[in-house]
């Protein structure tokens, strides 16, 4: 049985004195053994955030990485820099960073590698547009994404994966998707992650769906036998995320 996991994506929310106020605010209300709890926030605000979070079940996460070690890339982040101060998680491939940042299915596979390199669990983002959907090629494109993310990424390192689900076309607009479409493209992402590696890794390896998740969608979509949680953006940023991770 695999272990639920709930993510916050605060994405460009909150500066670092209100990271403090809703992180004191959100900690009684998503104490919870039954599943992990991170939350994703500015990179700015990491360290405030792991402070904050202390004594608590409140995971703290990245939402983006640089894949070098060091150098000159201004702006961005270097993986031991998150590992310096304690980050665990890192979000990868986020559908925003691929429309306004650029971001490819190459860059996100050398981004997955070299989060795996220093022991930070991706939470690798893929998903859907509308126009997608509607030709009828989603689970095609959905594949190549997920092929290509986990290019030379071993099934050791598979098996500790997160990938989130996260049709385009439900992020931010109140339009989720049925759970019955959340399901068939979290089982067809298994499907492939078995095609690629093996059953046992397919069956170890977390998949999450993401896409105007709420208080009131969270236990249908998570209790689909291949959701194992969500990737929340909005409700992440409200009381209402106690009641997601307490979805039951
Ligand atoms: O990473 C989170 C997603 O983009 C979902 O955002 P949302 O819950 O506001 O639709």
């Amino acid at each position: 049985m695999r272990r639920k996991i709930i993510a916050g994506n605060w994405k460009m929310n909150k500066t670092p004195s209100e990271t403090v106020t809703l992180i004191n605010e959100l900690k009684p209300l998503v104490a919870t053994e039954d599943a992990d709890v991170v939350f994703c926030v500015p990179a700015i605000s990491l360290t405030t955030a792991i402070e904050a979070a202390k004594g608590s079940n409140i995971n703290i996460g990245a939402e983006n990485m640089y894949f070098e070690e060091n150098g000159a890339f201004t702006g961005e982040i270097a993986p031991n820099m998150l590992t310096d101060i304690g980050v665990k998680y890192v979000i990868i491939g986020h559908s925003e960073r691929r429309e306004y940042f650029a971001e490819t299915d190459e860059t996100v596979n050398k981004k997955v590698l070299k989060a795996f390199e220093h022991g930070i669990t991706p939470i690798v983002c893929c998903g859907e547009s509308l126009a997608q959907r509607e030709q009828g090629v989603t689970i095609d494109f959905i594949r190549t994404q997920i092929k290509i993310a986990f290019v030379n990424v071993t099934a050791e390192q598979a098996k500790t994966a997160v990938i989130a689900y996260e049709p385009i076309w439900a992020i931010g607009t109140g339009k989720v998707a049925t759970t019955e479409q959340a399901q068939e493209v979290c089982a067809a992402i298994r499907v492939c992650i078995s095609e690629i590696y093996d059953e046992a890794t397919a069956a170890a390896i977390r998949i999450q769906y993401g896409g105007s998740v709420s208080a009131a969608s969270a236990a249908e979509l998570f209790s689909q036998p291949d959701i194992d949680g969500g990737l929340v953006g909005g409700a992440s940023l409200k009381p209402d995320f106690g009641k997601i991770v307490n979805y039951k």
